[in-house]
């Protein structure tokens, strides 16, 4: 089922989500939960915490050639380690966490990650493109982190104010 976002600066999104120990059926009705909340909401990628659980749970669905998202291409990464990462990249992000508002942020270009999938088994997984990014910003998540705090200061100066105008209008 579908699940409420916790949205920006909602004080929950900065906590430090705990790694997950057991891999049974609730696990897999958050995932599958976590799954229908993205769709619905048109994002490429979620955290658990952005359903308001801090555990350490991120899924990554990237639209295929024909910009569809199907099922089987959704990415489940649980207690994910980045174990090698290289390069510079900047690409413009959102967040259905911070609905409406993107910016360029920059990251690794390239990054090797350990995790383990719905039945803990472990994986390996490497990539230099979008998903290298997208992996990036959810594990910030996973971290407290949400990509606006890593604005340089005049680009956070400039959220900040539209932001802070767009709560009073709300
Ligand atoms: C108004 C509003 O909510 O705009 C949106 C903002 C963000 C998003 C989705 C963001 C998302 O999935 N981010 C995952 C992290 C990520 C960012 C950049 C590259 C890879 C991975 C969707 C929105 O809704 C629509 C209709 O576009
Ligand atoms: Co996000």
């Amino acid at each position: 089922m579908v699940r409420e976002i916790v949205v920006y600066p909602d004080k929950r999104l900065k906590l430090v989500s705990k790694e997950v120990e057991t891999f049974n059926g609730a696990l897999h009705d958050l995932l599958d939960d976590m799954y229908d909340t993205m769709i619905q909401s048109n994002g490429v990628g979620l955290a658990a915490i952005q359903v308001g659980i801090d555990q350490r749970i991120l899924i990554i669905n990237e639209p295929n050639e024909n910009d569809a998202q199907l099922r089987e291409n959704t990415l489940e990464m649980i207690n994910p380690v980045i174990i090698e990462k290289s390069g510079a990249t900047k690409y413009q992000e959102g967040c259905l966490s911070v609905p409406g508002y993107y910016d360029d942020v920059e990251r690794y270009q390239y990054v090797k990650v350990e995790y383990l999938d719905r039945n803990g088994q472990s994986h390996t997984i490497e990539n230099d493109g979008f998903l290298a990014i997208a992996i990036q910003h959810e594990m910030d998540h996973l971290d407290g982190k949400v990509f606006v705090e890593k604005l340089s200061f005049t680009k956070r100066k400039r959220f900040e104010k539209e932001w802070k105008k767009r709560q009073k209008v709300s």
